[in-house]
């Protein structure tokens, strides 16, 4: 299975329309590729808190269309990361959207875990309830976003529900790189899964991003890892090798609690 990470940096010169064109068209250059991932809130920054309400889309708004579009004219599986979604009622989602290869949306998941400690998107947005995972011909995706990384348990709750590979979107700031990496690989060891996160690069609402996108094995290896600028980073897997992990070291069936 070939997947595509595009690593995008969310820059203030550049307006929403054209990132969103331009993350079109890096789509469309994935044709060939399974599975194509992109980062959380990358039309302003997940870092970009006052853009939020502004850019905030209904769920069939702009970049689902553009996105939809883009997965069907490129084949591919979507992640397309996540939008400000803006609900009938007013009330702001931090929400992924996910496509099939013929641009029909097949699953959205609302975050759950909402990042900001009282500020920002913890306040500015509602929480997600629901865990999401995605059947593909290969394998199966559990979806998670950003901030989620950091509670074990959502993912414990995701291969109970059959993940086998977990699809990460964050706008991870540089300062916590370390964590990141840590963690996905920690994620990946636990669950016995392969985990693919996509995070943003540049500079946005004066926040360095970490870049650093990574893809990580059921054995915690890394199979593939970004540098700190734009990138597409593309790994071929072979969805097989969970099984095999989980019978070869048959952790998860210890399980007590
Ligand atoms: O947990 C972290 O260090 C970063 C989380 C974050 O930036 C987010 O969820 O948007």
């Amino acid at each position: 299975m070939r997947a595509s990470l595009i690593q995008i940096a969310v820059d203030e010169g550049e307006s929403v329309e054209s990132r969103r064109r331009r993350m079109a068209s890096l789509v469309r250059e994935q044709a060939g590729a399974d599975l194509v991932v992109l980062p959380e809130l990358w039309t302003t920054g997940a870092f970009a808190f006052e853009e939020f309400a502004g850019q905030a889309e209904p769920l069939e708004g702009p970049t689902h269309e553009v996105m939809a579009k883009a997965a069907s004219e490129a084949g591919v599986w979507l992640h397309a990361g996540s939008i400000p979604e803006r609900t009938s009622d007013g009330t702001l989602y931090n929400t992924s959207l996910l496509f099939s290869p013929s641009g029909e949306r097949v699953a959205t998941y609302r975050k759950i875990h909402r990042f900001g400690f009282d500020k920002g998107e913890a306040v500015l947005m509602g929480r997600g309830e629901d865990l999401v995972t995605v059947r593909l011909p290969e394998t199966t995706l559990g979806v998670a976003t950003c901030y989620d990384l950091r509670f074990p348990e959502l993912f414990r709750g995701l291969v109970d529900a059959g993940a086998e590979t977990l699809v990460i979107p964050a706008g991870w700031p540089e300062r916590r790189r370390d964590h990141w990496t840590l963690l996905a690989r920690a994620r990946a060891v636990e669950n016995q899964v392969f985990v693919l996160a996509c995070g943003t690069a540049g500079t946005h609402a004066r926040v360095p991003q970490a870049g650093h996108s990574i893809v990580v094995d059921p054995w915690g290896q890394v199979l593939a890892e970004a540098g700190a600028g734009e990138e597409v980073l593309t790994v071929e897997f072979d969805p097989g090798k969970v099984a095999v992990t989980r019978e070869q070291f048959p952790a998860l069936k210890d399980r007590v609690l």
